[in-house]
């Protein structure tokens, strides 16, 4: 995990991976109800015809809840995957990722997302620049 200046935490890969390999999930707490909480780190999806939230605002030093927004060039996405019976986010990437890659993904279609302007844009193209490290990254 690395601290970006716009955009605060990020994940970033600590080795290759091909296309459409399983890179981690959205750990969090899994509910039928949408929570009352602010919404930074809810997962809304829908399984089987039915809406869940994953509530990942807990602090757990998992890494899916860390993923950043880039809807213009997404290297991963997320999947509903079915395990014992419940769903569970993971997060497959798109095209082959070398080391060093910040994961990103499409939060999805809204005007509710503010970094989505000028702004967005050209961090998306200074990503290299706006990297800095503080601390230890994490493998992944
Ligand atoms: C699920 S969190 C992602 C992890 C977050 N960066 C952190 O440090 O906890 C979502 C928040 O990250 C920030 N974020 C995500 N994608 C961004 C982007 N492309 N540009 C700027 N901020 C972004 C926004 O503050 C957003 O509310």
């Amino acid at each position: 995990m690395i601290l970006l200046i716009c955009e605060g935490r990020g994940v970033f890969t600590k080795k290759e991976f091909g296309q459409n390999e399983f890179l981690l999930p959205y750990e969090g707490e899994l509910l039928e109800k949408e929570p009352d909480v602010d919404d930074t780190y809810i997962f809304e999806f829908t399984f089987k015809g039915k809406p869940f939230w994953v509530d990942a605002s807990k602090e757990d030093g998992s890494f899916g809840r860390l993923l950043n927004d880039d809807h213009i060039h997404p290297n991963c996405r997320p999947k509903v995957m079915e395990i014992d019976e419940k769903p569970v986010i993971c997060f497959f990437s798109l095209r082959p990722l070398s080391s060093n890659t910040e994961l990103v993904y499409d939060y999805g279609p809204g005007n509710i997302y503010p970094w989505r302007g000028k702004f967005g844009m050209l961090r998306n193209h200074q990503k290299n620049l706006t990297a800095v490290y503080l601390g230890m990254p994490q493998i992944l």
